[in-house]
């Protein structure tokens, strides 16, 4: 690896010191990027602005064929707030031991990096003049981190996005930590609940009946038991020696607890809430049906907060045109390839919804997993890799024939 920096590289770096970030993303900036690099690859663009402020840009690949379904390339320009080592939007390029370089900044593994390898190889196929069968779409879309509601939730609704005709969609992944890449063919379904809990009040140095706690405390405990046994299940898969398995069972947290205003007054109201990832391996309905129980046999108020949320699911199924495309790519690479239900919640939900068959992917392997977390880093080498395979990807993708 030399010191130069590599062009492909130095526009990654251009596109990740724009900051993003919530509360605040600076979506202006970051769609000005985006449709300069469209008329600097070539590429058709349109921007959507379905919620203001909040664009959603979309590059096409003209394929010669238009009558055929197209392949989506779809990725989120927002990012986690916070951070660290190196200022976060600086995309600080550190040279490591071996020679590669560290690129570090809020984006560069979640989700910047899969938009640039998308650009990248975009910028290859058309400087190689290689003309494709189908239309290929890159869609650079807001808002994923904070729930997707003004970004492919709404986007998907639109009449643009059916006019697109899409067939496949290769969406956000993840990066793997040892030698065998994962593809996430579906998810988990958010699931998260407050409960609202009414009593009696009065002076803190009595003993009243009838409290809100009382109400709300045989709730945490069921759903805290609960997490102990998906915990163990968890435990149980990871222990035969296989890992990201976590999306095989359903993950509960405590993740908000209010009431009480002063020490010496029984509070008449509690909340609490949970963050619930229901696996697609259980009947989501049943699930929430038990937490209806919970509620109504303890007295007290549910609100399911994303009560909208869908299973999501695509068959790994090699008859169909598309998912054998990515397969013939995967195996001409000898890539080891694990398919595996996505912990979190991606845009990739939005898509299925409409029908089109979602695999979320991320080529680079061997990697430290960062997302969210502090000094998120990606390796250069690991990018330039990625964009390789992304070539090859979206050309046997798009070169699917009908
Ligand atoms: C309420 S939608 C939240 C979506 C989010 N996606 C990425 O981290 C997640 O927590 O899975
Ligand atoms: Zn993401
Ligand atoms: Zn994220």
């Amino acid at each position: 690896m030399s010191e130069a920096e590599p062009e492909s590289v130095g526009r990654f770096r251009e596109f990740l010191r724009i900051n993003t970030m919530h509360p605040k993303p600076d979506y202006d900036s970051s769609t000005k990027f985006l449709v300069n690099q469209a008329k600097e690859i070539g590429l058709e663009c349109t921007v959507l602005e379905l919620v203001k402020g909040k664009q959603i840009v979309i590059m096409k690949l003209g394929g010669s064929d238009p009558t055929l379904q197209s392949i989506l390339l779809n990725c989120h320009t927002d990012v986690v707030p916070d951070s660290w080592k190196y200022p976060p939007f600086s995309a600080e390029r550190v040279q490591t031991e071996n020679g590669d370089h560290k690129i570090y900044a809020r984006g560069s593994q979640d989700m910047k990096v899969t938009c640039s390898m998308y650009l990248e190889a975009l910028r290859l196929i058309k400087a190689q003049n290689l003309k494709l069968k189908r239309n290929v779409y890159a869609v650079f879309a807001p808002d994923e981190e904070i729930s997707g509601d003004d970004g492919v939730r709404k986007f998907v609704e639109s009449p643009e996005f059916s006019d697109m005709n899409i067939g496949f969609d290769l969406d956000e992944g993840r990066v793997s930590v040892g030698p065998i890449n994962n593809f996430q063919y579906a998810e988990r379904t958010i699931s998260q609940v407050k409960f609202t809990a009414h009593g009696n009040t009065g002076h803190g140095s009595q003993f009243i009946e009838g409290t809100a706690i009382e109400k709300l405390l045989p709730i945490i405990n069921s759903l805290m038991n609960k997490r102990q046994e998906e915990f163990k299940k968890y435990k149980k898969l990871e222990e035969n020696g296989l890992n990201m398995r976590i999306g095989e069972v359903t993950s509960i947290n405590l993740t908000g607890l209010s009431g009480g205003k002063q020490a010496n007054v029984v509070p008449e109201q509690f909340s609490v809430t949970f963050d619930i990832r229901v696996t697609p391996n259980i009947d989501l309905e049943e699930f929430r049906n038990y937490l209806r129980g919970l509620a109504s046999s303890n007295g007290v108020d549910i609100e399911l907060l994303r009560p909208d949320e869908k299973r999501s699911m695509t068959p790994v199924d090699k008859s169909n045109k598309f998912i054998a495309a990515f397969y013939d790519v995967i195996n001409s690479r000898d890539i080891k390839i694990m398919p595996i239900i996505s912990p979190g919640a991606t845009d990739a939900r939005y898509v299925r919804t409409k029908g089109v068959p979602a695999f979320g992917f991320n080529p680079i392997r061997n990697h430290e997993f960062l997302a969210h977390a502090h000094n998120e880093y990606i390796l250069e080498s690991s990018y330039l890799y990625g964009i390789g395979v992304y070539f090859d990807m979206i050309q046997n993708l798009a070169n699917v024939p009908e």
